[in-house]
């Protein structure tokens, strides 16, 4: 007899199968979520609480927006930038591509349609990776969205022919014009901590999500995204002005973060809560849908050390690492840090305690 876990993985291979992802379902008009996108917990509610994000304008005077990115990195591990040189244009442009692409009908996106990479390009519904321990899952199987992903760090050059046509140019001048404003990031973040701004070396834009949400026949069933810490250094959002981005306070509450028009989105991830020594914080974070009527677009740009091969460790800045704040973690490998987030499922907060040094 088929197990559980047997007849779970057959949907999700009849669902790639189907190659119309979950704008797809929509299209078919369906009015029930599947199975497949189902919480098996009790539905939550939207939070009723609604977050402003610490904004940070960066043509501020340096030591200025250096105090500012510190505090905030500190404290909530998330803020906004403004005045951050990406034109409005470029930012505009890219989600609008992403939104046109899932638009398109069928048989114009589905021939994209692939679970696994292709070069270094994919474009799916993916899974919700379940945890290897055994533990009942907390998440459906699927989120209620389709993501087209390119790396920028596949050992070949991205090959980029497989991107779809009408997205090549907008999505790479975002990623260019990104990319400067992440070095500058990076210098901030290095210097909030107190150390020079070359401590956190050469970053690159190593992945770039780019998620579209269709709208949801019953909401509050789906997840956009489940809980999850990100596993790079930080992560640049761009986000229209749907919304349904939240984030889990210390005292455990998840809060709105409402989407803010020119502004884009800094997140830290678990690589720099070890590399700054537990000085900044990972923050837990999901996506709700909102919306019955309304698609929502995103994309996330995680940077990382250009160098993050399997040779390279990474672990505590010295320099933050003192006689009364010891070393919190080991130094530890990037296969490490990738094979403890197979093994856990997904990333919470306590994912990074295989690593504690004491
Ligand atoms: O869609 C969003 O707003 C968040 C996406 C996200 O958290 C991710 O791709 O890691
Ligand atoms: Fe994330």
């Amino acid at each position: 007899m088929a197990s559980v876990d047997d007849e779970a993985a057959l949907a999700v291979f009849q669902f790639h199968e189907s190659r119309g992802g979950v704008r797809g379902l929509v299209e078919a008009g369906v009015t029930t979520v599947p199975p497949l996108f189902l919480r098996p917990t009790t539905p939550v509610s939207s939070a009723a609480r609604s977050m402003v994000v610490p904004s940070i304008d960066l043509s501020l005077p340096r030591s200025h927006a250096v105090a500012l990115v510190g505090a905030a990195s500190r404290s909530c591990g998330i803020f906004q930038v403004t005045n951050h040189g990406v034109p409005a244009g470029t930012v505009d442009a890219a989600l609008s591509t992403v939104r046109a692409f899932n638009e398109q009908p069928f048989e114009a996106r589905s021939p994209f349609y692939s679970a696994s990479p292709i070069g270094a390009i994919t474009y799916a519904t993916i899974p919700i990776p379940r945890p290897k321990d055994g533990q009942p899952a907390t998440a459906p199987l699927m989120s209620w969205r389709d993501s087209l992903i390119v790396r920028f760090d596949y050992p070949a050059d991205p090959d980029l022919r497989s991107l779809p046509g009408a997205c090549r140019g907008p999505l790479l001048e975002y990623h260019r014009s990104l990319t400067s404003l992440g070095k500058g990031i990076a210098g901030l973040l290095s210097e909030g901590l107190g150390v020079g701004a070359e401590q956190l070396g050469q970053v690159e834009g190593c992945l770039m999500q780019c998620h579209y949400h269709p709208p949801c026949p019953e909401p509050e069933r789906v997840m956009g995204s489940r809980e999850h810490t990100d596993g790079d250094l930080f992560t640049v959002l761009a986000q229209d002005g749907v919304g349904g981005l939240q984030v889990r306070l210390d005292d455990g509450e998840w809060v709105d973060v409402a989407p803010v028009a020119g502004a884009l989105l800094v997140n830290i991830g678990d690589v720099l809560k070890v590399v700054s020594n537990d000085e900044y914080k990972s923050v837990e974070h999901r996506v709700m849908i909102k919306s019955a009527q309304e698609s929502r677009v995103s994309i996330a740009l995680f940077f990382n050390p250009a160098k993050h091969d399997e040779s390279d460790f990474f672990g505590p800045i010295p320099e933050l690492v003192t006689a009364e704040k010891p070393a919190q973690y080991r130094s530890l490998t990037w296969p490490e840090m990738l094979n403890n987030r197979i093994d856990l499922g997904h990333a919470k907060p306590s994912s990074l305690d295989r690593f504690k040094a004491i």
